[in-house]
């Protein structure tokens, strides 16, 4: 048995939440073999992110040629790419291996509110990246950023849909705008789903009165490649992912004195915790 291959391209989150750490774990946990390189290192904790350490530029595509002139994959996925430099490198490199499906999570800004990417190199993700996914899967203050609107300028489903089919115009397939952080939504937590060629549909679950959220992006956009590379469809691979993240937040628990992590093997359904 040969099993379906996933890889990330991301940051290293020592507290083991979010990044390269969650992303793993989603793709062990959802049956996929998991590959990683890493473009920078983080020393962060449930405090926030105390320093960040970006990887050379020619060590970060070492390890993509390293990876996938000899192994492939069946989906990339990519996370924390600290500046314009790092973006343009990766997005040469999925282009060069022909890579068949590719997952941008935009990654901006970390919880705490420290800054994970450069927002003057910007333009790299938008011009360089985004037309290489097939989805890219902002939260509100990415989508804000991206499109060049003010923060929190997207407060309604309508203004959320209308500014996902506008993302469309940077190039990707599909774009997956996540609601965690819109606050009038108290009784759910919901993201929309807009294609080329599909209207937008919406994908609701109940929003989960808990603090420890660290790692939700990474983790749903994980789950998505993972079932991208298993051969799901866009639209059922947004839905099990949201399913996975869904119940990854229901069981997540008090790590460090701030925000805590997920718990990744809630799906299996068994009880995670000490005894
Ligand atoms: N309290 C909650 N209960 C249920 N689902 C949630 C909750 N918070 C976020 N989600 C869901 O988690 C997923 C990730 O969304 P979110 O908007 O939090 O991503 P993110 O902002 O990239 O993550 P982060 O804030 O950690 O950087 C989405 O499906 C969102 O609806
Ligand atoms: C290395 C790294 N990458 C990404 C995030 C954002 O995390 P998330 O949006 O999943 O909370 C993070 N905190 N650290």
């Amino acid at each position: 048995m040969k099993p379906f291959l996933a890889l990330t391209i991301a940051g290293s989150d020592s507290g083991g939440g979010a990044g390269i750490q969650a992303d793993l774990k989603t793709f062990q946990e959802l049956g996929v073999f998991g590959m990683s390189v890493i473009t920078a290192l983080t020393a962060q904790n449930s405090l926030g992110v105390h320093a960040v350490h970006p990887a050379p530029v020619s060590i970060i595509e070492a390890q993509i040629e390293a990876v996938l002139s000899d192994m492939g994959t069946d989906a990339v996925k990519t996370g924390m790419l600290y500046d314009g430099a790092i973006t343009e490198a990766v997005a040469w490199a999925i282009g060069r291996y022909g890579v068949p499906r590719v997952v941008v999570d935009p990654v901006l800004v970390a919880k705490g509110g420290s800054e994970l990417f450069r927002r003057e190199e910007l333009d790299a993700l938008r011009t360089k990246l985004l037309p290489a996914a097939e989805i890219v899967t902002p939260n509100l203050p990415e989508a804000c950023a991206l499109l060049g609107l003010p923060d929190g300028a997207l407060r309604t489903r309508r203004d959320m849909e209308q500014a996902a089919i506008a993302l469309l115009d940077f190039g990707s397939r599909y774009v997956l705008l996540k609601g965690g952080h819109l606050e009038n939504e108290e009784e759910e937590a919901a993201d929309v789903l807009a294609g080329r060629d599909d209207g937008p549909v919406w994908l609701s679950a109940p929003r989960i009165p808990t603090g420890h959220t660290h790692g939700t992006g990474c983790t749903t956009a994980a789950a998505l490649a993972a079932y991208m590379a298993r051969g799901y469809p866009v639209a059922e691979a947004a839905a099990a992912a949201k399913a996975f993240v869904t119940a990854a937040i229901r069981a997540s628990f008090p790590h460090g004195a701030g925000t805590g992590s997920l718990w990744h093997g809630a799906h299996r359904g068994e009880p995670g915790g000490r005894r």
